[in-house]
Order: structure tokens, then sequence, then C-alpha cells
């Protein structure tokens, strides 16, 4: 088959699902099929400048970029033309043949048939180029990639069904038209002021011209005089947003360009517009967004500030300007000083990037904090989608250690919600007189980790605990030591010691107690002396009667289940057994005067305890006899 023959292929399964849906969940804001094109007609303007750096060849001797709108009410079509860096026949079946990107099959378990969600949802995964089909049936895009020859352009079409077609086809000027031919009740964007007025709304900003032929007055009655020859005008303010000052700019402009930059159909939830002048001079317009992408996790994934070089477009995702732990941040970064060659291996290794980086660092702390301060519900917003990245941040910004663990929020025994609403500065206010430790609890689930044993004496006390279940909670506190000098302390690490919490009177009552289970003690001992490292007495239980503790200098048993679902190999490490001396089962146990059912007893209370804290049984089968022996004999 020779390339110029037409092809007709299909798109993945998936990808009927979601053009069904975008369609449908985005029917009620059409016109932003309007915004969408535009865009990406601008960003191949910005993609032609950008090679055209190396080659000027490339703009075939028009270096006037521009986007052109046009309609045609009889045709019922509207066009949209770029003169940008266009496409070749593979690119237009990798691009517009694919609808369905990584990770739509996880999207779409996601979405839940309640089309005022989902459609959140899809604004999240981004529709781009397919919102044409929200109001046309049928979608022709005529492109030819800049340089190639004038009869390598390529012609794709779909109805917005299963298949698509692709061409070789002549195509004299390099760039990209779209046309859509408008369902029968769309025509009304056939139409030069409702066209205008949306590219006025969300493509003002765009900083190539966008233009249109002059609307012409109707002639008069009678007037047989020649029609003018068509005028085009630009409609745009055709500037780059970010060189405006920033009393110019309106919220609506600013969230406009937002969505230009970022994909994202939602609002911006805050931004910050700086221009710094001196030994360095750059421009950043940096955005919060107000939902995480659907790929946020994953640490490969884009990320979101772009690179211009006194306003030509270089790189999208320049990693190099933020932090890994701020990577939901977007945004333009336009430097004065770098070069138009700069790369990303250059970047690497320019140690202004790094002060162009700190800078920048700060700033998205400072607005974050700033939030924090005078907008907490707004913050509140930002850390139920961000929060858990965030918490990357101590273990990767060691220099900012202090000003973000001034942005983390917990779950605490303060509130007992799963509502993580509490910072670490009101946690130090409402220390206990005495209290030199910030204390945390650390689970599989908030449950798990809100009921734990560990906390009695805690809750008992009224001395506040931090509540931790999220998956990268033990790898925070693992690298923050410390805040206001505080050490954190994991309740469940080492011996209990409240030092000056406790009271004279406890100390001595707790030194009585260990003296008279000491031979209770040596019998638990001697019968788990396969699993465990000690038993102890303990005075951090009231209502259990028993729980294990790790080490003082082991690794936290959640972060150690976490390791193991990881796969990692890990030296063994036995718990200690801690009884509760006031307990009545424990009171039972030392009265046992059998040996072999001491020994079953008190395996129980091991496994129980292993249980109550979120851990797996190593035999469970053996666990459950154990007790069905147990039960049996309390119904003789
Ligand atoms: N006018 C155009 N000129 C050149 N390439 C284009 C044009 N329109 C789309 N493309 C190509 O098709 C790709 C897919 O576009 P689409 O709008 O679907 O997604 P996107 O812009 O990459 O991101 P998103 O899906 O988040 O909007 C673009 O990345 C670009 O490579």
């Amino acid at each position: 088959m020779t390339a110029a023959q037409k092809e007709t292929r299909g798109f993945q399964t998936e990808a009927k699902q979601l053009l069904h849906l975008m369609i449908h969940s985005l029917y009620s804001n059409r016109e932003i099929f309007l915004r969408e094109l535009v865009s990406n007609a601008s960003d191949a303007a910005d993609k032609l400048r950008f090679a055209a750096l190396k080659d000027d060849s490339l703009f075939e001797g028009d270096s006037e970029l521009k986007i052109r709108v046009e309609f045609d009410k009889d045709a019922k079509t509207v066009t949209i033309s770029d003169n940008g860096i266009g496409m070749s026949r593979d690119e237009v079946v990798e691009h517009l043949g694919t609808i369905a990107k990584s990770g739509t099959a996880a999207f779409l378990q996601n979405l839940t048939g309640d089309e005022k969600k989902d459609s959140h949802l899809i604004g999240q995964f981004g529709v781009g180029f397919y919102s044409a089909f929200i109001v046309a049936d049928k979608v022709e895009v005529f492109t030819r990639r800049a340089g190639a020859s004038a009869e390598e352009g390529v012609h794709w079409e779909c109805d917005g069904e299963a298949e698509y077609s692709v061409e070789t086809v002549a195509k004299a000027d390099r760039g990209t038209s779209i046309v859509l031919h408008l369902k029968d009740d769309q025509t009304e964007f056939a139409d030069g002021w409702r066209l205008r007025s949306i590219v006025k709304k969300y493509s003002d900003h765009i900083s190539i011209p966008v233009v249109m032929e002059k609307e012409q007055p109707m002639p008069e009655e009678g007037d047989d005089s020649e029609p003018p020859a068509p005028e085009d005008e630009v409609i745009n303010t055709a500037t780059a947003l970010w060189t405006r000052s920033r009393s110019e700019v309106t919220d609506e402009e600013y969230t406009e360009f937002y969505k230009h930059i970022s994909h994202d159909f939602a609002e911006p939830l805050k931004w910050s517009h700086n221009r710094v002048e001196g030994k360095l001079d750059y421009t950043s317009l940096l955005y919060l967004p107000s939902k995480a992408p659907f790929d946020m996790y994953n640490r490969d994934g884009s990320r979101g500030v772009k690179l211009y070089v006194q306003r030509t477009f270089i790189m999208d995702d320049a990693e190099q300007f933020l932090p890994m732990y701020l990577r939901f941040v977007k945004g333009v970064v336009d430097s004065a000083d770098l070069s138009l060659n700069v790369s990303r291996e250059i970047l690497q290794k320019d140690p202004n990037i790094d002060a162009m980086r700190s800078a920048l660092t700060k700033r998205v702390l400072d607005m974050l904090e700033k939030m924090a301060k005078k907008e907490p519900e707004d913050y509140a917003k930002f850390w139920a989608e961000f929060g858990q990245v965030l918490k990357e941040g101590p273990a990767e910004d060691f220099s900012n250690k202090e000003k973000i663990a001034k942005l983390l929020r917990f779950a605490t025994t303060q509130t007992d919600s799963d509502a993580q609403d509490q910072s670490l500065v009101d946690y130090v206010e409402r220390m206990k007189e005495g209290q030199d430790k910030i204390y945390y609890v650390a689970a599989e689930n908030f449950n798990t980790a809100k009921n734990s044993p560990h906390l009695e004496v805690f809750r008992k006390k009224g001395i506040e605990v931090l509540i931790l279940s999220d998956r990268v909670d033990e790898w925070l506190m693992g690298n923050m030591m410390d805040f206001d000098s505080k050490q954190f302390q994991d309740v469940a690490k080492g011996a209990l010691d409240l030092g000056d919490l406790d009271t004279e009177e406890e100390k001595k009552a707790q030194e009585e107690s260990e003296k008279e289970m000491a031979s209770l003690i040596e019998r638990a001992k001697e019968a788990l002396k396969d699993d465990v490292a000690d038993v102890r007495i303990t005075h951090r239980l009231t209502d259990s009667p028993a729980c294990l503790a790790v080490g003082e200098h082991d690794m936290g048993a959640q972060m150690r289940r976490l390791m193991e679902q990881a796969g990692q190999a890990l030296p063994e490490s036995k718990p200690n057994l801690e009884l509760n001396p006031d307990h009545p089962l424990v009171k039972k146990l030392d009265m046992e005067p059998d040996e072999d059912r001491f020994g079953e007893l008190i395996k129980i209370l091991f496994d129980q305890a292993n249980l109550a804290e979120g851990g797996t049984l190593a035999d469970p089968a053996t666990y459950v006899q154990r007790l069905n022996k147990l039960l049996l004999e309390l119904s003789n």
C-alpha cells in the first residue's frame, strides 16, 4: 500500500466510550471547543518558532504566525487554521488516532455515571482536540508538517464513531486546518459575532494574532455597487499575558490563560505573577490547580512549568524549575538571560537555574502559607487534593523543611475525625505542660490508627496524638525528626516514657506492679521465646490487655508492612509484647497454674495484639484453633 492511499483505522476500544462521555458531559459548555482548538493552534505556532531557531528555512518565507477562524453558514462549517508546525502522516495517526492515553482504563473505572461529577473528571483527563465532536458530527483535518514538500499533506477525517481515515494529499501551505461540520442543532456557531465573542472570552491571551474576516455591513436595498474586498482583523489582544503588568490583567484572563497552558477545565485555585529584575531577569506566572490530575501519583508524569526565553516558547515540562513535590504547580517561566538554544542538559548544569528554582520554590511555598493563613477554606481544598504530594517535601527539600512542616495538616486525636486539618503549630500550642515530644500513631488506615491500643494512655491523660494513615506518612516522619525543636515520637516504638507527664505516684505504682508481675513476665518470655524480643509490663494500656511495640531504633510496624508489600527483603525483627498489669485477663493469666494452658493463652494475646494494630498473623489457622478451644470451654 502506498502512503497516499486512503487508510481507515479504528480507535482503541475505550475511545468511543470516552468520546460519548465527553460529548455529553461537556454539552452545557459547548463553546469551549473553540478554546481547545485555538489553544492547540497556538501551541503549534510555539513549536514552529522553537524549531525555526535552529533551522529558519522551516518558516518557508512566512514567519508571521497566526491563527485564522472562518465559517460558512451555507456549508455549516467552522474552520480553524494555523501556519504552525503542522503534522506528518505518522504524527496525525499518533496524535489524533489515540484518544485514549496511558491510564485511560483506570480513568474510566473512576467514572461514577453521575454526569456532573464525571464532567469534572473528563476535564482533568483533558479532551483537547476531541472537544470538536461536541458541536461537529464530522471533523476533517488538513495538515502539512513545516519543511515537508507540498505533496506530503495529510487529510484526516472522522465522524466521531469508531473509525477514522487518513490519506496523503497535496497541501501548498504548511500548518493545520481543522474543518468542523456542525451538527444540525449547532449551526449557531457558524456566525461571525458568536465566534468573535468566544475567541475574545477564552483566547484573548493567546500571544499570536487570531484573525477573522471583518464583518461587512449589509448592503442597503437598491445598492448595486461592488461589495468591498474582504479585510482581515485581529480579534485578540495578542500579547503574551505574563508580559503584561498585574494590574492590567483581570482574574478572568488569568483563569483562561491557566486553562490554556494546563489543559485543565477547572478554574485554578490561586496564582502568583511576578517579575524579577536584578542579577537574574525573569517573569513567572505560577498556578495552583483546584483539582489533582488523574495521573498525579505518577512521578514520571509530565510536570507543569513551560519555559519561554524572551517570549519564545522553549519547552514544556521544564522540571528543573521546581522540585518534584511541587509537581502539581502549572505555569510559565520566561527568562531574559537564557540563550534561545538552551536545552534540558544545559539547564541541569546552569547554577543560575538553581537560584531560580530556589526562588520559585519559595514563591510557591509563600503562596501556600498565605493561603493557609488568610483563606483556610481554600487551603483545606488544596490540602485534600495535593497534601499527600506536599508530604514528600521534607525528604526532598531539606532547606525548606521547616517551611513545609508548617504547611502540613494532620488528623489528630484532638478531633478524632479523619479530616486532615490540624497543623503542627496548633499541636505545639496545645501541648501539655511537661510534654516535650510530638506523638504520632501510624497504621494502614484511619480507623486502625485511631483505635490503636497504643493510644489508650494518651487518651486517658488528654495528650494529643497525630493519626497517620497515608502511605507516605512513615516516610515523612522518617525525614522530619523534629518540629520547633520537639522530636517526633511513634507511640508504638520503644518502651513508653512519658517523662514529666507521669506523676510521682504513677511512677511508683508502675514500679510496684512490675515487681508483682515478675514471674508472669518470665513465664511469658519462655512461652513466646520464638516470637518476641522481650515481654514487659506497660502502662500505656487502659482497656486492652496487650500490645506490640517495636524497638526504639527499629523500623515502625507500618513502614515494615509497606516495604514488604513493595517486595523489599527485610531483616527479621521481633516485636516486644507489652502486657497491661491492670487488665483482668492478664491478672487471670498470672494465676494460671497449668503451663501448657498458660502458653496457649499468652499466644492468643500475642496474636490479638498483632491484629489490633493492623498486622497479619503468620499462622492464622492455629490462632483460630486456639480461640475455638477457648470458646468451647466457655460453653461447657
Ligand atoms: N493545530 C495543530 N497543529 C499541530 N499539531 C496539533 C494541532 N492540534 C493538535 N495537534 C497535535 O495533536 C496532539 C493532541 O492534541 P490534543 O488537543 O488532543 O491533546 P493535547 O493538546 O496534547 O493535550 P490535552 O489532551 O491535555 O488537551 C497535540 O499534542 C499535538 O501534537
